[in-house]
């Protein structure tokens, strides 16, 4: 027994002292890796040995709310370093590898539209438990290239045109709740009400298929929407959160509510596939199946590995087709309700093309969608709005030999680091913008000699490139219509004053309590908007 006893202790030992000296072994390979940009003279903060960019990055955490979404932090820095504008190095090892933090767009152009360098494998962590391994966003090369080709089509103007009646009718139904909210005069949270309505729009847009999770309980988006509160994106300093023992449980049941939703749905549409030979439907699963009963058409039935990879498409379309846009809505009302010279305008232009009759807007818009395409001032107000706050950002693997070059000439080995293409770093960097902190649409429609244009390749809340986002058209058109439903018939006013308590409740970052949280892969409201609605425009609702 002693003998086990000791053996069992030797060994103990030796695997504390092989992880011990791997540990020590790997923080001198990085470190010394980092000092050796540092010596070349690239830019980072102060750095040390032993902790890295650590104790720099917690004192930035420590001053935001305790839930802001990390794409504050590069921002933060530039902020406290005014010189290091377009790009530098954050080493925050052993947490994660080391970031190469770009925030300026030619170095974003050189990382996803003049070069491609893979996705970070990374992302894996955070997407594989809602979407398999095999996704459209983590996928590369040839298998890549082969599924965004098959859908592609899903995507076009014209099809997305032929979605605006089916959104339009899921809009009636949000407009509904956000009638009932104004009549009681209660404090609600319009998140919630937002994920519904988007997530069912994009049930329609990608399987056809109405979730109805405005009206009732839906126990696939329900799993969805579990998963993501549940995920992680493997980077995260608290521990418990990091090695939470439940998660992989939690992940396989959802999983299993999803696949059986998804299947039966996936089996039937392929059965009235064969009975009529063909589809004439452009939804994602439509358009995978034709792809694969195009190459294979003797097919008789659809093989699993196959079925496997296309449904796990599909929960990654409804996934990143619903969280984002959510979000979008809340912050472009947040901003707009705090701008009402630019509110009225946006008013008066969906007066001026949708009559001023409100309720019949719905019903002009779905006899003739091709009227989205006159609201260029609507328009504007939205890509100011993602030029605010954009919630998401290009994460790539750094590779040998691989630089990006800031237009001083100075170049920004990738290697061992993961690149960060720094969406709201970019939005945000006075060096690139004018004026900008300031909301202002009308940067939108200045001519190229006005000091407000937009820079070339500045705008990326969808990233440019082949990578680009698929759904950026049907994001885009979604926001529209529902903009030009709702914000003549009502005003938003958040309830942040009075949600709040004391203490760090209610911190705010840059000024803003409408600031983006992080929890489930994009930038979110913070607290899930709470807000109260009042009805407007009562003589046009009536008339
Ligand atoms: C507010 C709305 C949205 C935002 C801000 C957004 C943002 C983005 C960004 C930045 C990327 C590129 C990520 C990278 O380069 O690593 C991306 C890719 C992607 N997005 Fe979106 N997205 C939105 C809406 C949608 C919608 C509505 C869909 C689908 C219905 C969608 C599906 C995808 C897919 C499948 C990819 C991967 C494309 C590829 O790699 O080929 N997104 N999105």
């Amino acid at each position: 027994m002693a003998f086990i006893d000791g053996l069992a202790a030797r060994f103990g030992f030796t695997v504390f002292a092989v992880l011990l000296g791997t540990f020590f072994f790997n923080l001198y390979r990085v470190r010394s890796h980092v000092r050796s940009l540092q010596k070349q003279g690239l830019p980072m903060p102060p750095h040390s040995f032993l902790f890295g960019h650590l104790k720099f990055v917690a004192s930035i955490v420590q001053e935001m709310p305790p839930n802001a979404h990390g794409v504050y932090i590069a921002d933060q820095i530039r902020q406290r370093f005014p010189e290091m504008n377009t790009a530098f190095y954050l080493d925050i090892w052993p947490v994660g590898k080391p970031y190469l933090m770009a925030i300026h767009p030619d170095l974003l152009y050189q990382l996803t539209q003049a070069n491609q360098l893979p996705k970070d494998p990374g992302l894996q962590t955070f997407l594989k438990p809602l979407a398999g391994r095999q996704n459209l966003v983590t996928m590369e090369g040839s298998a890549w290239k082969y599924w965004r080709s098959i859908f592609n089509p899903g995507f076009s103007a014209s099809h997305i045109s032929s979605l605006v009646p089916g959104m339009v009718e899921k809009i009636e139904i949000f407009k509904k709740k956000m009638q009932e909210h104004a009549n009681t005069g209660e404090m609600f949270f319009l998140e919630e009400m937002a994920l519904n309505l988007t997530i069912d729009i994009i049930g329609g847009a990608v399987m056809d298929h109405d979730f109805q999770s405005q009206s009732k309980y839906n126990d696939m988006t329900s799993a969805l929407r579990n998963q993501l509160k549940w995920s992680t994106t493997g980077i995260e300093i608290n521990l418990l959160l990091k090695l939470n023992i439940f998660r992989p449980f939690v992940n396989m049941y959802n999983t299993w509510r999803m696949d059986r939703y998804l299947n039966p749905l996936f089996d039937n549409r392929y059965t009235t596939f064969q009975e009529k030979g063909t589809s004439p439907r452009k939804s994602v699963i439509d358009l995978a199946l034709k792809a694969y009963l195009a190459e294979n058409p003797s097919a008789q039935s659809i093989p699993d590995a196959f079925k496997q990879v296309a449904i796990a498409q599909i929960k990654l379309f409804i996934f990143a087709g619903h969280d984002t846009t959510s979000s979008a809505v809340i912050f472009t009302y947040d901003l707009l309700y705090k701008h009402p010279t630019i509110l009225a305008r946006v008013r008066a232009e969906h007066t001026a093309v949708l009559g001023p009759n409100i309720p019949n807007a719905s019903a002009l818009l779905t006899s003739k969608p091709h009227l989205l395409n006159h609201l260029p001032y609507t328009v504007a107000v939205i890509k100011e709005a993602f030029r605010i706050y954009p919630t998401v950002a290009a994460l790539r693997i750094g590779q040998p030999d691989f630089s990006l070059v800031a237009p001083s000439g100075q170049r920004f080995p990738t290697e061992n680091c993961i690149v960060l293409g720094d969406h709201y770093g970019v939005h945000h960097n006075p060096s690139v913008w004018a004026d900008a902190e300031s909301f202002l649409p009308e940067r939108w429609l200045v001519d190229e000699t006005h000091a407000l244009y937009p820079p070339k390749n500045a705008w990326r809340p969808f990233e440019k490139g082949p990578r680009n986002c698929i759904g950026m058209e049907l994001a885009m058109t979604e926001i529209k219509i529902i903009l030009a439903l709702t914000v003549r018939a009502f005003g938003i006013g958040d309830a942040y004053a009075e949600f709040d308590g004391s203490g760090r409740k209610g911190m705010k970052v840059n000024g803003m309590r409408t600031y983006m949280v992080r929890g489930t892969g994009g930038g979110h409201p913070a607290d899930g908007y709470p807000c109260r609605v009042v009805l407007e425009g009562r003589e046009e609702v009536e008339g």
